[in-house]
């Protein structure tokens, strides 16, 4: 008998594990629009978020919570971090007992500057939480290409359950138990990406990518430890991985957020212009509330929260960056 699962989020990479796990499991996803529903149950397509891509023949659509949430033994969560509560809370009546509940989002609640299994604790006490997360940029696995993801539980033994839901052919899924490292690992290379997409569209040139991507990681593993993570677990897909995919690629909202900043655009023209989610532009503020609260510098993730909010320019970005004293690589800076 094969697992049912719900999905929430019709967006480009709900509907892409929707139809990943359909292989081997029974899947129904939810999304709000209507259109989008029909569309995936009679043409099995998703044409505003993933142009061209064929999904599962097996996979189901509904708006309806009953529908998707009722009968299902796991619930994935692939809806963007700051509507992540209201979702789950209107799914709340539905879901079963105990069963496991699966983020999918790389952001941080604004205002509380949770993490989104700790929002499926506080709201769903008692059901297991876990994220799936590492360097997973939809459209490529969409279209066929080999990526590896990492399943985060504290349980291992429901790990493991999930891994085989997940794993299929050429998307290769790892296990892991530290669910903040992995968490945060997901949540703050969206703002290096930013950063890097900065310098990619001032045309920065290769060797300050690279400067920026390595001291990134060192800056969101200064957080991450002081958060609670391991150390071990930004070296790993959750946070090196994921942060050399998403900080290099065109294909990253993120990093498109940062390119258009890097050739002079307003961040109000960009989001206009945009029909997906740029999580880093909303968790840069939470994470710079978290590097006072936890003392920690965070050098790039400043800039470009000043660019973002602050009225400063990519230039002075950059300036500030280069002013900086260069210490030892081992400390902060
Ligand atoms: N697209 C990608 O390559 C990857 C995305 N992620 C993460 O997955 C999460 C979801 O992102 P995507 O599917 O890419 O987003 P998307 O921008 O493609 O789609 C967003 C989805 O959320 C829905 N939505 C927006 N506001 C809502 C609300 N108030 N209530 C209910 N639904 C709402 C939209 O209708 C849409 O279905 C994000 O946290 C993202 O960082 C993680 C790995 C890869
Ligand atoms: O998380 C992602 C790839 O792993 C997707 O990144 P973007 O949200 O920047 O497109």
């Amino acid at each position: 008998m094969k697992l049912k699962v719900g999905l929430l989020g019709g967006g480009s990479w709900g509907t892409t594990v929707a139809s990943l796990t359909a292989k081997n499991a029974d899947v129904t996803i939810w999304a709000r629009s209507e259109e989008t529903v029909n569309e995936i149950n009679e043409h099995h397509t998703n044409h505003k978020y993933l142009p061209g891509a064929t999904l599962h023949k097996g996979l189901k659509a509904s708006t309806s919570f009953e529908e998707v949430v009722g009968n299902a033994d796991v619930l994935i969560m692939g809806v963007p971090s700051q509507h992540f509560r209201q979702v789950l809370l209107d799914a709340k009546p539905h879901i079963r007992p105990w069963i496991p509940i699966v983020s999918l989002a790389k952001g941080l609640e604004l205002g509380t500057k949770m993490r989104m299994t700790q929002i499926i604790q506080e709201e769903l006490p008692g059901h297991p939480a876990g994220v799936l997360t590492g360097p997973n940029l939809a459209k490529e696995i969409h279209s066929g290409k080999a990526a590896a993801a990492v399943i985060a539980m504290v349980d291992d033994v429901i790990a493991k359950e999930l891994q085989d839901i997940f794993n299929s052919g050429v998307f290769r899924v790892y296990r892991n138990t530290d669910v903040i490292g992995c968490e945060l690992g997901g949540a703050l290379k969206n703002i290096m990406a930013i950063a890097t997409g900065m310098g990619d569209g001032a045309n920065a040139g290769d060797n300050t990518r690279a400067a920026l991507i390595t001291r990134g990681l060192s800056e969101l593993t200064r957080l991450g430890t002081a958060m609670g993570g391991k150390r071990r677990t930004f070296a790993g897909l959750a946070g090196m991985g994921d942060l050399v995919a998403t900080c290099s690629s065109s294909k990253s909202r993120n990093h498109h957020v940062g390119f258009q900043l890097g050739k002079g655009k307003s961040l109000d023209e960009i989001i206009e212009e945009m029909n997906e989610v740029a999580e880093g532009v909303k968790t840069a503020k939470a994470v710079m509330e978290l590097s006072k609260e936890y003392d920690v510098p965070m050098p790039i993730s400043e800039q470009v929260y000043n660019i973002l909010y602050e009225g400063s320019s990519v230039y002075d970005a950059f300036k500030g960056l280069i002013q900086m004293e260069s210490g030892s690589e081992a400390e902060p800076g």
